[in-house]
């Protein structure tokens, strides 16, 4: 059996709010529920829901900028290590949304590729130099960008230069988080096609967040719909949203048909997600679900398989 890229194990993340100025210990933000999942090498996982329902959260644990409340993360079949975050930068890396601002603008293009082959890899001058050409002919940047700065470059350019600086560490899983939501249309199909390429001649494998349903559906091979913090829907790119199982995936898919539509709810819908602070009992979409019996009341459903490789999180899915 081949061993997943990445494996997630009960990871959760409550933020905590300390006490109350007279009263007890308060409960936190359960911003992520525990979940668990594997993701296959070469796959790329497409991870959608609305704000707030903790896709950032997630990301940030995974790339070891917060430290989770429970469970484990597994690269390779070996645990990180939480302690060490340099660990976390060799195995797993982070493209952000915004690549001007995610750059540090007082550095030059160079300065930014040296420093993981610096921290990460401890490279020698002449090392770091070839390896940066390699790099920057890989993305199909030119060599004079390198001592250029951030601001210089339009954001597909920057765009590549941040996807550039993810190569650099030499890790094999990138999260890729909105990674062509600020750009324009007719760059963000170019910086996809990057993508695309990438993963197939480095065998990389990719956490695909956002909220543009059709991006996430073309760049897919599985995608899991996050709500209120837990995964409810994980299954097949060309399933998921064709023939969803899930109440609030079919939600989603009725509400953003096209291309670069965010998601909303459908009109007469509770649009909230619910309280965190409050967390409602039984399921968190009851609320706004057509579906809800008073079991959803009561008890939270949990991931269990609908049909081959599909799993939905609800007490009365949707009929496949
Ligand atoms: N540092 C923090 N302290 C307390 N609560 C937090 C913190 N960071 C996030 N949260 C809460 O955790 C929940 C999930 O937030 P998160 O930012 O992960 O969602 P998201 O899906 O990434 O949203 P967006 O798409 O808007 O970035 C929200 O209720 C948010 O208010």
């Amino acid at each position: 059996m081949t061993t997943p890229a990445l494996r997630l194990d009960t990871l959760s993340k409550t933020f905590p709010l300390g006490r109350s100025l007279f009263g007890p210990e308060r409960p936190g933000v359960r911003a992520v529920h525990p979940i668990t999942l594997d993701v296959m090498p070469g796959e790329t996982l497409g991870i959608v829901g609305e704000s707030g329902c903790g896709k950032s959260t997630l990301a940030r644990m995974l790339v070891g900028l917060i430290p989770p409340t429970t469970g484990t993360i597994e690269i390779e079949g070996a645990a990180l290590d939480n302690a060490d975050p340099a660990v976390f930068g060799k195995r797993i890396q982070y493209v952000f949304q915004d690549p001007i601002s995610s750059l540090n603008p007082r550095k030059t293009i160079r300065q930014i590729m040296e420093a993981p082959l610096k921290l990460l890899h401890g490279m020698d001058r002449a090392a770091r130099t070839t390896r940066i050409a390699e790099i920057f002919e890989t993305v199909s940047l030119r060599a004079d960008f390198l001592d250029r700065y951030p601001h210089e470059f339009s954001g597909g350019q920057a765009q590549r230069i941040g996807i550039a600086r993810a190569l650099a560490a030499e890790a094999r899983i990138l999260i890729l988080d909105e990674p062509v939501s600020a750009l324009d249309v007719s760059v963000q199909a170019q910086v996809l096609n990057l993508l695309a390429d990438l993963k197939a001649r480095l065998g990389l494998t990719y956490l695909f967040i956002s909220h543009d349903l059709a991006v996430v559906e073309a760049v897919s091979d599985r995608i899991a719909v996050l709500y209120f913090g837990s995964v409810v829907e994980l299954g097949r790119a060309e399933d998921v949203f064709r023939t969803p199982r899930h109440p609030y995936t079919k939600l989603l898919a009725d509400s953003a048909p096209v291309v670069g539509r965010p998601l909303r709810a459908p009109e007469g819908a509770e649009t909230e997600l619910p309280d965190p602070l409050n967390p409602p009992e039984g399921c968190a979409f009851r609320a706004r679900c057509p579906r809800a019996t008073d079991l959803c009341r009561k008890l939270v459903p949990t991931l269990a398989p609908a049909d081959a490789g599909h799993s939905v999180a609800c007490h009365n899915p949707l009929g496949g």
